[in-house]
């Protein structure tokens, strides 16, 4: 599963976990990375100095989204340190995971597709227009528009995510949570077919 900043891939997960999937997180993989004592944190310090270390230990997020979405270089370097670390940190979670089936809430899925397409049965994206991207991530974090788009525009586009989509669930403007839920149960309905078929087949 993935979308673009503010798409409402968390909600859709949490739709997912109540329904028995096993659901694993890359967001917040990373974030017990970077969180006092993360195996990241030695790395990050080294790279990036003191200054992107809060006083608990845990990386300084504003901080470092500042200079990351500023400086494509920045960027880069924080993920040569994070990616292998969240890559493995996913295969470990895949060993436990018990669910009736896996779903990885993968925000950057599409930009490493050539990676990931092979090890996915289905592809499924939270879509979701631009504007309401900007304007849910601004009422959640109280960034600018400026700060918002920014970020957007490091990601894939809505076209680019779509074109890559086996499953699409839209939660764009005029899509209430209720409506949302009765979304994802279709399509959990449809994975549980395809699974039955498969094990029939
Ligand atoms: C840049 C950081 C410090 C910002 O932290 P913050 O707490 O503000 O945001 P959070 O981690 O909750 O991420 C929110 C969203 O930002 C977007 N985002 C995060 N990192 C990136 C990135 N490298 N490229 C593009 N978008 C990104 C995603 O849509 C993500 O869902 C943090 O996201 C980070 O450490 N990023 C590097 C690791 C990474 O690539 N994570 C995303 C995929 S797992
Ligand atoms: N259909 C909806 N109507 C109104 N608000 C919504 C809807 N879906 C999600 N939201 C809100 O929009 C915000 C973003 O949703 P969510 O956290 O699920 O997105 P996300 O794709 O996981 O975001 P991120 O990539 O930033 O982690 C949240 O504050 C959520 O409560």
């Amino acid at each position: 599963m993935t979308g673009g900043i503010g798409s409402g891939k968390s909600t859709v997960a949490q739709f997912l976990a109540a329904r028995g999937a096993s659901v694993i997180d890359a967001d917040a993989l990373s974030r017990a990375l970077t969180q006092p004592g993360g195996q990241a944190m030695p790395a990050i310090a080294a790279e990036f100095g003191q200054r992107a270390v809060q006083a608990d230990g845990a990386m300084d997020r504003s901080y470092m989204r500042q200079r990351v979405f500023d400086d494509v270089k920045v960027r880069h370097r924080l993920e040569q340190i994070l990616h292998p670390l969240i890559g493995a940190a996913m295969q470990a979670a895949t060993q436990a995971a018990t669910g009736l089936y896996l779903v990885y809430d993968i925000p950057l899925l599409v930009e490493s597709l050539a990676r990931y397409r092979p090890l996915m049965d289905r592809i499924c994206v939270v879509d979701c227009e631009e504007t309401e991207q900007i304007a849910r991530v601004q009422a959640r974090s109280g960034l600018s528009a400026q700060a918002v788009t920014d970020i957007m525009n490091t990601q894939a586009s809505r076209g680019q995510r779509l074109a890559a989509a086996d499953d699409v669930i839209f939660n764009g403007i005029g899509i209430s949570t209720a409506m949302l839920e009765e979304r994802v149960q279709q399509v959990h309905d449809s994975w549980l077919q395809l699974m039955a078929q498969r094990k029939a087949s």
